[in-house]
């Protein structure tokens, strides 16, 4: 089992960075769908990612339909938007033999409406008031990722670590 993030055509290299480090913080596939709006060298992103950039397994995809080609069978997609019905809540994730696929859009337009209208049933939304447009892109992929990692009771995680210097214990 495994989780993966996938990031349609992100434009701001902070949010890519913060995503890469949740994702190398759980073990998690990130998946970044071309055109990016900036290098993957970009020091903004580099800076919010840390020394982390080297630990996430980092998958690059021409664009939308060659990432969708390389779906099995089997696999999980799920596309996180606000135009769906469905909460992100109300989704069994804790299969461990399959692989979830958590697909989000870019910050200004999201995911392309003719591909939303042909997949519909696989939409999913995070609970929102209406004072604002849409969640941060990077807290949306943190949000999702988190509920799906506590139902697979964060396999693989460390629930508790002991540090040299150790704020909790002598
Ligand atoms: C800043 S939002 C883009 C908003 C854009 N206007 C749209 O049409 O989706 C970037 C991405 O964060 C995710 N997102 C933000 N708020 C969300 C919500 N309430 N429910 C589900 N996904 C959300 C979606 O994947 C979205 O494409």
């Amino acid at each position: 089992m495994t989780n993966h993030v996938v990031l349609f055509e992100p434009l701001m290299p902070a949010n890519t960075g913060n995503i890469a480090r949740s994702c190398a913080g759980t073990n998690t596939v990130l998946h970044l769908i071309e055109p990016l709006g900036f290098q993957l060298d970009n020091k903004h992103m580099k800076r919010a990612g840390l020394d982390y950039w080297d630990e996430v397994n980092v998958v690059m995809h021409d664009d939308l339909p060659s990432f969708m080609a390389t779906l099995k069978a089997d696999d999980k997609l799920f596309l996180i938007s606000k135009f769906a019905s469905k909460s992100y809540t109300d989704v069994n994730y804790e299969d461990t033999n399959k692989n979830y696929y958590f697909l989000f859009g870019k910050e200004t337009t999201g995911l392309p409406e003719t591909f939303m209208k042909e997949h519909a049933e696989l939409a999913l939304r995070i609970p929102m008031s209406n004072h604002i447009r849409a969640f941060n892109l990077s807290n949306s992929v943190a949000i999702v990722l988190f509920e799906a990692l506590r139902q697979q009771k964060f396999t693989g995680m460390e629930l508790a670590h002991r540090y040299e210097h150790d704020k909790l214990k002598d």
